[in-house]
């Protein structure tokens, strides 16, 4: 498996079942992309949610009702609680060509990791399905570095389009912003004034005249 990090806007994504597991996944996608739940009953996180609800007992519909729902959808999610069921909605949806995850049965082709999320820093974390719980210890471990990380992004920013101007080759230049991240005195300046330390970093690390910087006495 392979991770990728997609604009769900606009991308339809139906859930079967309305449960516990249905709102966790429905909260992972709402803020994005078209939700549409389909289930026999909803439950007060899945009424809260901004998707389309629709009752329907997935027993009583035949596989071409079923293909009808799932028309135009980027992915499918089954989480009701009988496996089969899941299982029938997984082959259907391979039958259409869609993405599909399962919450119970035969694993499908796609895993939602636990995930961090900044300004600009997105991490997502997945052991393959094998233990959610480690998944969710990495997010919170890593919690902590988001504001570091985001502040970092904006330097590089500004940093990487003050490099381009000048008339240093490209190695040169992404040897300097790689310095930029290890620079002990930009790491700590950044988290008391971003401002002044992206100055000290375009005086430090853009000038086309500066001496060669002392690389590798960073212990990092
Ligand atoms: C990341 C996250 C995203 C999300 O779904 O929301 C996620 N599970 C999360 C939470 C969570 N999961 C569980 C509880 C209840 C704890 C308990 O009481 O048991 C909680 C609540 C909590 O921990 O807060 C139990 C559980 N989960 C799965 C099974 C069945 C199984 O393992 O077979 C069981 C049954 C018990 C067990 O067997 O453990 C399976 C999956 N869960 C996955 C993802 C995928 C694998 C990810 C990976 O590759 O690591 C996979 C395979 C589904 C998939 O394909 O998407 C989200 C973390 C959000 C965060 O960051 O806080
Ligand atoms: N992948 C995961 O992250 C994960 C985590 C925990 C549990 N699970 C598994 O996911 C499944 C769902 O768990 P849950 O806690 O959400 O269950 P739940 O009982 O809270 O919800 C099940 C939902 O499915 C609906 N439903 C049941 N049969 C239906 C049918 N024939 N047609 C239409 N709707 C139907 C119910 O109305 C309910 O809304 C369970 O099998 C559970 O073991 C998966």
């Amino acid at each position: 498996m392979i991770p990728l990090i997609i604009d769900f806007s606009r991308k339809k994504v139906v859930i079967f079942g309305g449960g516990a597991v249905s709102a966790r996944k429905a909260r992972y996608f709402q803020d994005e992309a078209e939700l549409t739940v389909i289930s026999r009953s909803f439950s007060d996180a899945i009424k809260a949610s901004p998707a389309n609800l629709m009752q329907s007992d997935v027993g009583e519909m035949s596989d071409e009702e079923i293909l009808s729902h799932l028309e135009g959808a980027f992915l499918v999610i089954s989480a009701l609680p009988d496996k089969n069921q899941n299982n029938r909605i997984g082959r259907l949806a391979a039958e259409a060509g869609i993405l599909f995850n399962n919450a119970d049965g035969e694993a499908g082709d796609v895993i939602i990791p636990s995930i961090l999320r900044g300004r600009h820093l997105i991490a997502g974390f997945s052991t393959g399905g094998e233990s959610p719980a480690v998944s969710r210890h990495l997010r919170d471990r890593f919690e902590t570095i988001i504001p570091e990380i985001d502040a970092m992004v904006d330097l590089q920013i500004v940093l990487r389009d003050a490099l381009k101007a000048t008339n240093l080759k490209q190695e040169e230049r992404a040897e300097r912003l790689r310095d930029a991240i290890i620079d002990p005195e930009i790491r700590e300046g950044l988290q008391k004034d971003m401002d002044a330390t992206i100055h000290l970093a375009l005086r430090r690390y853009s000038s086309e005249t500066m001496p060669k910087i002392n690389r590798g006495n960073s212990d990092e």
